[in-house]
This record gives C-alpha cells, structure tokens and sequence, in this order.
C-alpha cells in the first residue's frame, strides 16, 4: 500500500527521521513502536500526506503527487480523537461528507452501531463525552468515507485499562472486518503484538528493527530491542 524510500524529515535542526525505507503491505497492520521522540508520529504523519519528507513516498504503487486525492483513501485517527470541540460527535463525524456534499447519515448509524456509541452521544458535543466516547468518535469519523488505510496515532493511550482492552478488541475487529490497511503508533509492546502483522522499532529516528513479535524475542538485532521489550515487561 505504501512504499518508502530514504523518507527523512528535519525541523529546523531537529533530525525526526532518518533515512528510513519500508513498506506496507495492503490489508495488513503494522505497529511502529519505540521510545518518545523517536520518529513514529512524524512517520505517521508522513504518510498522512502531513509534513513533506525528503525521499520517495509511493501509495498504491505510484509516487504520490496529488495528496488531495490520496488523503480520501486515508483515515487518521489521533489520541483523543482530534474532535472539533465547538460541532457535536454527529456534526465531527460528517463534516468531510457534507464538504464533498456527500448524504452519509445512513453510514453514521451502521458506523455508530459497529462501535457501540449510541444516538444521544451522537448529539453531545466532545467535552460531553468520555475519553474512551471520544476516541470512538475519532474512529467513526476516519471511517466515514471508507479508506483504504486507517492511520492511527497511540487510539488508546489516553484510556483507562478496561475500556482500553475493550475498545482494542472493537479496533482490530474493525480492522479486519473491513479488511483495512493500518498503520498503528504506540509505546506499549502489549498494545503492538495484540495488533500488528509486522512491528517496527524506531530509536532516534531510524528503525532499530522491523519484523513479527515472534522475531523481536527470538532474534533481536540490536541490544536496544532486548533492551525495550524487557523494560515493557517490568511494567
Ligand atoms: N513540529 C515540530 N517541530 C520541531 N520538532 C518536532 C516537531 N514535531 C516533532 N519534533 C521533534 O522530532 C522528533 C521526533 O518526534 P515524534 O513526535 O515523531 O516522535 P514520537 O516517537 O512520535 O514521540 P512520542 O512517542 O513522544 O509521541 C523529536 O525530537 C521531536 O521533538
């Protein structure tokens, strides 16, 4: 689904990624993971078509020069949800139909129902809502116009742990169930071996290793990835 070729990103004179060149295939889920500052959101963001890397970005087979038309097959959820706090769930979540005069009310009812929020949330605006009401807000609305790829920046970092496994269980059934592309950021090694095909480990800017779950404990390629899959287990 993408390709990434030398995708580096700098702020100022802040180095976020580092040469790094992957890919990801189509109707699978791959988990970026490492410590805080090392890359994972900038390269999220990258390929939300966000911040402009230097390198080669492909989707769907092809470079990418019209990030207008991708972003449509893109959905990208962030912590929290990203609502817009003075429109209600309902309006959040059909905002880009109604730019692109699309009527997608039925589809706000099948979404709704698949997440489990229910009608009176829909009309409550984000500060009425809990976290965990919020961030499935944040997921109906990315899967509005039904992309291709789901995005998802740390979905469930913010929640508390029952509602947490809860919604992780919705998450990947929806993943699945609608057969999407995603591409998941997170700091919990738990959080990426429930979800990911594939795992990446990003340390300053550059992938430590990339590889299943299974890989990381059996044939670790640095010290580093030991190093970060023992510290998550003494949490
Ligand atoms: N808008 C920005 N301006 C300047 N520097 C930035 C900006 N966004 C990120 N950075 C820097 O780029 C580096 C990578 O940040 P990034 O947010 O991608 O890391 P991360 O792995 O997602 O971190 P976290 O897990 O804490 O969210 C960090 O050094 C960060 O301080």
């Amino acid at each position: 689904m993408y390709s990434l070729q030398n995708i580096s990103v700098s702020y100022g004179t802040t180095i976020a990624l580092r040469p790094v060149s992957m890919e990801v295939e189509p109707g699978k889920t791959l988990v970026l993971i490492g410590p805080s500052g090392s890359g994972k959101s900038t390269l999220l963001r990258v390929m939300a078509g966000l911040v402009t890397p230097e390198g080669v970005l492909a989707f769907g087979g092809a470079p990418v020069t019209d990030w207008q038309r991708v972003r449509r097959r893109i959905g990208y959820v962030i912590q929290d949800g990203g609502l817009f706090p003075h429109l209600t769930a309902r309006e959040n979540i059909l905002l880009m139909s109604r730019e692109l005069g699309l009527d997608n009310a039925a589809r706000v009812e099948e979404l709704a129902a698949l997440t489990h929020l229910q009608q009176d949330q829909l009309d409550r605006y984000p500060a009425e809502l809990s976290g965990g009401q919020r961030q499935r807000v944040g997921i109906v609305r990315a899967l509005m116009l039904d992309p291709d790829v789901l995005l998802l920046d740390e979905p469930l970092s913010a929640l508390d742990p029952v509602i947490r496994a809860g919604l992780a269980d919705e998450l990947k059934n929806i993943i699945g169930t609608l057969k999407k592309t995603a591409v998941l950021v997170t700091h919990s090694l738990s959080e990426a071996r429930f979800f990911s095909d594939r795992l990446v480990l990003m340390r300053g800017g550059a992938v430590v290793q990339e590889g299943s779950y299974a890989d990381f404990e059996a044939r670790p390629a640095d010290p580093f990835v030991t190093e970060f899959i023992d510290a998550e287990r003494k949490l």
